[in-house]
């Protein structure tokens, strides 16, 4: 495969029907910076509580006039680990704190800066601050989501058998009700031929490490009545499709509940988190339907 060829296929916004590539992270991006400004005018939250020590390490509470107990939607952004922040995160705010779910929307560092195993410690740190939190409020459904790298981060803990047994001994894994994880990365060997690993700098140790849908990738622990959701447009690119379909059959071996959906309407790898602002959209009805049933 020639350089050019992985960059596209790696590129999700050169696959859109909406626009052309560059339109469509002008677009992608203006939209969820308004929806964070409407969400911070409307919405009752609690912007930056720390998890971590760095500027970045801090998540935002969204819907904090919601019931003590209500569910919890944790949302972590994408960008290829090195691009956007938790401020750009607020798309599914609307919908979900509507339908009494607070969401709670996670920052992270982003490489050059870090390592990818770095933002993956960070991202436990901060599910598990999270969990914590639940349990003090006396909330016993937590949902963890991811778009896109944040699918990558999300995965990463139901293959991490010692975070998952230190989440059990302290009584934080029944907690976790569900997964979601919309139109991710799961494969990093690809990574290494385009554009995105100059700040990335893969070694071939973190890609066997951190590629979460080999064949020969370490088997977690069974998670016990864990809901996941697989999810990608039918607008992602051929390789997005691909990572999604695999990452679904890999997932059987560590959960029993597991649904796969390749979404039609041409949705694309952007839209498919813009419309979590509709009440009607099939993912949105689906995640909805999966935390309280
Ligand atoms: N330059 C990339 C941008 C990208 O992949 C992206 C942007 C925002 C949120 C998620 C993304 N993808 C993976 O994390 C593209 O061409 O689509």
């Amino acid at each position: 495969m020639s350089d050019s060829e992985s960059e596209r296929l790696l590129s999700p916004s050169k696959w859109s029907k909406r626009f052309d590539s560059i339109q469509l992270e002008l677009h992608y991006y203006n939209f969820v910076k308004q929806v964070t400004e409407d969400v911070r005018k409307t919405i009752k939250h609690k912007l930056d509580v720390p998890y971590g020590t760095t500027e970045r390490t801090k998540y935002d509470v969204y819907g904090t006039d919601l019931p003590k107990d209500s569910p919890i939607f944790v949302f972590i952004h994408g960008g290829y680990w090195q691009e956007s922040s938790k401020d750009l995160a607020t798309v599914p705010v609307p919908v979900f704190v509507r339908n009494g779910i607070k969401v709670i929307t996670v920052g992270y560092d982003l490489c050059p800066n870090v390592k990818i195993g770095d933002i993956i410690t960070e991202i436990k740190m901060a599910v598990e601050n999270i969990l914590q939190f639940a349990l003090n409020l006396g909330c016993r459904n937590v949902w963890v989501a991811g778009h896109s790298a944040g699918a990558h981060l999300a995965v990463s803990l139901l293959y991490d058998k010692q975070w998952l047994d230190e989440m059990k001994k302290q009584e934080y894994l029944h907690l976790l009700k569900g997964v979601v994880l919309i139109s991710g990365v799961y494969n990093l060997t690809p990574l290494v031929d385009t554009s995105y690993n100059t700040a990335l700098k893969l070694t071939k140790d973190e890609i066997e490490t951190y590629s979460f849908n080999a064949p020969d990738v370490k088997i977690g622990v069974h998670i016990d009545r864990l809901k996941t959701i697989v999810v990608v447009g039918e607008c992602d690119s051929p390789w997005f499709i691909g990572q999604s379909r695999e990452c679904a059959q890999k997932l059987l071996t560590v959960v029993d509940n597991i649904q796969y959906i390749l979404l039609r309407e041409n949705v694309d790898h952007f839209d498919i988190v813009e419309k979590l602002m509709d009440e009607e959209f099939i993912l949105t009805k689906t995640i909805l339907n999966s935390v309280f049933n």
